[in-house]
């Protein structure tokens, strides 16, 4: 029976079958790799991932999809969690001592940046992570300071990973087709990020990134002196989306 795709959870399934080999081909499957997969809806990838892969762990909301998952495929190579990734222990996967986790996904959009932040969590668990998200979300991960797309994601993101977009993916590539281009993004967490509290850091950036058109100075104000900003390395005259993440860190860490 056809699955009518349910928007309340982000659905729009792969049928390209160039992209999503292009996408396999980006991920390098393994095949010992520990690796799970959000939102593996009809399978699409997690059947091409299963010809490379022993075993993939899936983390999958809709009951109607978990069902036809588990009566598609093996559970000894397929093992299904059902439930919501945001709440989901990564922690909980199996990992061969030496080997970090794998996380792919063709991601719901709606829940996008809470998963990223539930993932970064785990960053020092993980190997890499391979996502299809909003071409809009991918260009503000990666941004380098001063563009217009640089921002709270960008430095949250970029304090822990090395991040780079791979590629486009245009709306035909989907079913139902999405209103938007998406991108696939590879995330590798840093060996060595530098140390900082991640709380801390959304605070300062949260209020630097609050009114852009200000000076950081005073988009700050009452936070850091203008001492402060200058200890930091910080030029109080300029605008927060010149920031550089190392400065950011920086002022973070005087909190
Ligand atoms: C964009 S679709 C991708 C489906 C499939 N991977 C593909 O590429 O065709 C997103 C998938 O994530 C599932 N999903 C939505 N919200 C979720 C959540 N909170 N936790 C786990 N899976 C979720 C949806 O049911 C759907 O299967």
């Amino acid at each position: 029976m056809k699955h009518i795709a349910r928007k309340r959870f982000g659905q729009n399934f792969l049928t390209d079958q160039l992209v999503l080999h292009d996408i396999i081909r980006g991920i390098d499957p393994h095949k010992d790799d520990a690796m799970v997969e959000i939102g593996p809806g009809l399978a699409a990838m997690t059947s091409l991932l299963l010809e490379s892969l022993d075993r993939l762990h899936v983390v999958e909301l809709d009951r109607d999809l978990v069902a036809r998952l588990k009566k598609n495929f093996d559970p000894a190579r397929l093992v299904i969690h059902e439930g919501d990734a945001l709440k989901f222990d990564f922690t909980s996967i199996p990992v061969p001592e030496g080997q970090k986790l794998r996380v792919v996904g063709n991601l719901p959009y709606n829940i996008s940046s809470p998963l990223l932040f539930h993932l970064a969590e785990i960053a020092p668990r993980v190997k890499d992570q391979h996502f299809m998200l909003q071409k809009e979300v991918v260009e503000r991960m990666v941004a380098e300071p001063g563009g217009k797309s640089y921002g709270r994601l960008s430095v949250m993101l970029q304090w822990r990973y090395y991040m780079e977009l791979l590629f486009v993916v245009p709306p035909t590539a989907f079913d139902p087709p999405p209103k938007v281009d998406s991108a696939i993004v590879r995330m590798i967490p840093l060996p060595q990020p530098m140390a900082c509290d991640a709380a801390k850091l959304e605070q300062v950036v949260t209020k630097a990134f609050s009114q852009r058109r200000k000076v950081i100075r005073n988009c700050v104000a009452g936070m850091f002196t203008e001492n402060d900003l200058v200890d930091a390395g910080v030029d109080p005259q300029a605008r927060p989306e010149t920031v550089p993440v190392e400065q950011f860190v920086a002022l973070a860490n005087r909190l």
